[in-house]
């Protein structure tokens, strides 16, 4: 595990040899009115898991929507596969699919399948393909017996897997989650937590839920805006829950 402002170090003289797929923050702040909310944040990140974790206003719904351009940096640079976020934020978009917390702001569509359907219909994909992907998603995620089902009735957790389902059906390469779990019971929890261990992309996972993060390949832990640890989760977490407690 790497510490503060060596582990930022490490990171940055990696760059030079960055591979090619990639997400990388370049000397990142970000700052909302002239309060700082993320200070040297400077990342290459390339691993399949990666979790991120910090107490309550650290940061990290912050540098999660910074990594598909849903919020560019102040300052620096984030960088896609090589795009950049200030200027290339669609196709960015078209490659980091966004989890929200709540599935609510997601969801915007009266049915399951009109909703799922959304996306792949505004990326411009022929009908029978969306309505293909969207009846692998439906049987997928065990949406199928609720394809015609008002959105806004499903459970908690339905919707969260609406919510998952209506992001993958536009087949990212990469996903970021914000605390997908926050609003679900221990059964919905553990559902989301197969799902997102049985995905094909590369994820980023922000939670306040550290046995999500069982079996990931890096945990990001933020403090005040910064990176203060990064490392496995077998270091990392309890790394945190020492300083927490
Ligand atoms: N749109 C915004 N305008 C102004 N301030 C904001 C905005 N979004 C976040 N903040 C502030 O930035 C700081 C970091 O917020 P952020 O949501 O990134 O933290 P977080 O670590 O995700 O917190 P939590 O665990 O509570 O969700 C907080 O103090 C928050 O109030």
């Amino acid at each position: 595990m790497r510490w503060g402002r060596r582990a930022e170090a490490a990171t940055a003289a990696s760059a030079a040899t960055l591979p090619r797929t990639a997400i990388e923050l370049r000397d990142v702040a970000h700052f909302y009115g002239d309060r700082p909310v993320l200070t040297d944040v400077s990342l290459t990140l390339t691993e399949r898991r990666i979790g991120v974790i910090g107490g309550n206003g650290s940061g990290k719904s912050t540098f999660a929507r910074l990594l598909n351009g849903l919020v560019v940096p102040s300052t620096g640079t984030v960088l896609v596969d090589g795009l950049n976020t200030r200027t290339q934020g669609r196709e960015v978009r078209r490659r980091v699919g966004f989890v929200f917390q709540d599935p609510d702001a997601q969801i915007v569509h009266p049915t399951v399948e009109e909703d799922l359907a959304f996306g792949p219909h505004n990326q411009g994909l022929p009908a029978e393909e969306t309505a293909r992907r969207v009846d692998e998603m439906l049987v997928r995620y065990g949406l199928a017996g609720h394809r015609d089902h008002p959105a806004h009735l499903l459970s908690g957790g339905q919707k969260q897997l609406l919510a998952i389902a209506g992001v993958l059906v536009m087949q990212p390469q990469r996903i970021v989650f914000d605390e997908p779990t926050t609003l679900l019971d221990l059964a919905n929890t553990r559902r989301v937590s197969r799902v997102i261990d049985a995905l094909e992309q590369d994820a980023v996972v922000v939670t306040h839920h550290l046995d999500l993060l069982d079996g990931f390949d890096r945990v990001l832990v933020f403090e005040d805006g910064r990176v203060v640890a990064d490392g496995p989760p077998a270091e990392t977490v309890p790394w945190y829950a020492a300083r927490m407690s």
